[in-house]
């Protein structure tokens, strides 16, 4: 563990208050080296919180938290903050069961009055926060801190657009570090960079790196922010939807950090964008060197900067569809992939290598990427939309109103469907099958395995007469076979996997490996089952369903994905057809519902009481046989 000497005094953001600039900055240095150890340890998103360090302990610093509201975009950059204002003993705790978010949340601390983990919704909330201490007459400044990247987002100009207007006092910081997860993208980037190249930065640059040398660091912030104030910017977007411009600074200098925000803070009157040049995985050199400036990093080796990851045994389902997509876009020059802000994470960076011209990363942006791919459709191409389940729901009235009512063929392909682990409930992909199953129109497919998902890929490029989808999870696959040739699958159509007669399992999605074991567990309490892959949540493949309900005396649906899923939709079909009125022992196994914590994901479906020994004791549950349901889970 590094040696804090500086940070080991402060127990809460009180204890900056009275530090000098030369003893903020070695808390800063300190700050980082901690924040690097406890990273090493847990894994997690590093290099945005590296970059934002010094602006940590100048907000701190200057502002009166948690009485002044401060919230950070996205945060994952949070991590700093946590170890200041009081979460240092847990913080190596990091999105592990039972620890520390690895997000803002505001269960964990009155330090994060607006919990995150989506991008680009900090400047909505904190003019909510604003807006609230205006009618019930406090005072407080409201601070909230946005990454270049986020700024790619609709929401975040929806925000600056009704703060200009209700003139209310806001602070936004535009952390500019000139990366999202991969490089940023689109004109608003162009944009930042050009006010970046402004000759007004270079020279603050030089008085905040060369004159603090010679004049000393407060009389070279002093002189920083005299600059600041007579530089007269004018005339950005910022100042044309009512913000008041400071900037650029430099948002690894304290001394300059603190000199501006005291002066904004004291002379405030309407919102305020400062705009802080800063560097994602400043301070560490693995990081500076990365390509991804380590955006999310395995735990690894402080000293060389290597990560623990550990070799895959099998492909991943990301990898499999990048693959499936490439090998049908080699003969179809129709097809095109969209990515909002996530090419490495959707496996599409693989896709834009073979064809550049033919992908397209949006920025952060999943209502426009979904419309875009709809006018993509409505204009004769094949779209293939891949979004992270959990991403889509910001996009869900552009799935509705601009893809499904006018029944186009957009293709979604989800990624990181059913629970993800360390990111916890911000990033399940719970509610895809749910939302999108109530749509008329729309075919749902979710993956067993990969090689099911390469047959998905394939099916969906033929479906062109409405939109369709296909689900699959985050990480390794089963180390199945993917087929070279993978056949398109029949639309609405299941399988039998194996046959038994007393008890049915129907699974949609990769809980088959679970069911089949449970089915194993079965025969050893002597009853026979039969496991069917649903393959499709909509259309439901109504002739298997009725006949496993006919032929069996328990039926079991099991699905990663919430109550109002795959479940329901057997169950309305059960209704309708009557069989629901003959006796049938049925189970709708689906994630609890509740928001789970992050953990492993193995121990989340455990949690989520859906593996196979749940399965199991469900049956012998729904059998009577109690006792035996209680061994099984024992
Ligand atoms: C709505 C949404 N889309 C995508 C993401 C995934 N994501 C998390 S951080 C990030 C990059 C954000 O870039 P920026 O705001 O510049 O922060 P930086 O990491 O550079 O500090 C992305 C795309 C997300 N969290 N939320
Ligand atoms: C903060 C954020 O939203 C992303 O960085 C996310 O954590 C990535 O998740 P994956 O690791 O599943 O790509
Ligand atoms: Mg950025």
């Amino acid at each position: 563990m590094p040696e804090t000497p500086n940070l080991d005094r402060i127990a809460s953001p009180k204890d900056l208050k009275s530090l000098d600039l030369a003893t903020l900055r070695a808390v800063a240095d300190e700050l980082r080296a901690e924040t690097i150890d406890a990273v090493s340890v847990t894994g997690g998103h590093l290099g945005a919180g590296l970059g934002v360090v010094e602006l940590t302990v100048a907000l701190h610093h200057v502002f009166d938290t948690p009485d002044d509201v401060l919230i950070w975009d996205v945060g994952h950059q949070c991590y700093p903050h946590k170890i200041l204002t009081g979460r240092r003993d847990r913080i190596r705790t990091l999105r592990q069961g039972g620890g520390l978010s690895g997000f803002t949340k505001r269960s964990e601390s009155e330090y994060d009055p607006f919990g995150a983990a989506h991008a680009s919704t900090s400047i909505s909330a904190a003019l909510g926060f604003s807006v609230a201490s205006d009618l019930k007459g406090e005072k407080r400044h409201v601070v909230a801190v946005i990454g270049d990247g986020s700024m790619s987002a609709g929401m975040a100009y929806e925000a600056m657009n009704n703060a200009g207007a209700l003139d209310k006092n806001l602070i936004v910081i535009l952390n500019d570090n000139d990366m999202s997860i991969a490089p940023p993208v689109g004109a608003m980037s162009h944009y930042f960079a050009r006010l970046v190249s402004s000759k007004g930065y270079r020279s603050l640059r030089r008085i905040g790196k060369g004159l603090a040398k010679v004049i000393g660091v407060e009389e070279a912030a002093r002189r920083a922010e005299e600059y600041m104030r007579g530089m007269a910017v004018g005339g950005t977007m910022f100042e044309e939807l009512g913000f008041r411009y400071v900037g650029p600074i430099d948002g690894h200098d304290v001394a300059q950090l603190v000199a501006v925000l005291k002066n904004v803070r004291d002379g405030q009157d309407g919102p305020v964008l400062i705009h802080a040049v800063t560097h994602k995985g400043h301070g560490y050199a693995p990081a500076e060197a990365a390509a991804d400036k380590y955006h999310g990093v395995a735990k690894f080796n402080v000293i060389t900067g290597e990560q623990a990851k550990s070799k895959p045994a099998a492909p991943s389902y990301t990898g499999v569809f990048a693959d499936a997509l490439i090998r049908e876009a080699e003969a179809d020059p129709s097809i095109v992939a969209i990515t909002a802000a996530m090419p490495g994470g959707t496996g599409l960076d693989k896709f834009a290598a073979r064809f550049p011209q033919r992908c397209f990363d949006v920025g952060i942006a999943e209502q426009h990427a979904v419309t875009f791919a709809a006018g993509l459709a409505a204009a004769g191409m094949k779209p293939f939309a891949a979004l992270y389940s959990t991403f889509m729901q910001r996009a869900y009235d552009s799935v509705v109103h601009d893809v499904a009512i006018q029944n186009l063929p957009v293709r979604f392909a989800i990624d990181r469907a059913g629970l993800v682990g360390a990111d916890g409930s911000t990033h399940a992909g719970s509610f895809d099958v749910g939302y999108l199953g109530m749509l008329p129109g729309m075919v749902i497919m979710a993956a067993a395995d990969e090689a099911e998902l390469a047959r998905m890929v394939k099916t969906a490029t033929l479906i062109d007469d409405g939109p369709s989808a296909f689900r699959y999870p985050r990480g390794e696959g089963t180390g199945v076979e993917i087929p070279a040739n993978p056949q398109a699958l029949e639309i609405g159509k299941g399988r039998i996997v194996r046959e038994g007669s007393t008890v049915a399992i129907l699974s949609l999605g990769t809980r088959l490996e679970e069911s089949l074991k449970a089915a194993d567990q079965l025969a050893a309490h002597g009853l026979s089952a039969t496991v069917a892959d649903a393959r499709f949540a909509k259309p439901l493949d109504e002739d298997l369903i009725l006949r496993l309900a006919r032929e069996h005396e328990v039926l079991i649906t099991i699905e990663e994905g919430s109550r109002g899923g795959f479940g329901a939709f057997v169950l309305h079909l059960l209704a309708e057809k009557g069989v629901l009125d003959r006796g049938l022992k049925i189970r709708t196994m689906t994630l609890p519902d509740v928001f789970q914590e992050h953990d492993s994901p193995v121990k989340q479906y455990d949690e989520a009481r859906l593996n196979a020994r749940h399965i199991t004791a469900t049956v012998l549950d729904a059998l009577g046989r109690s006792e035996e349901a209680a061994k099984a889970l024992a």
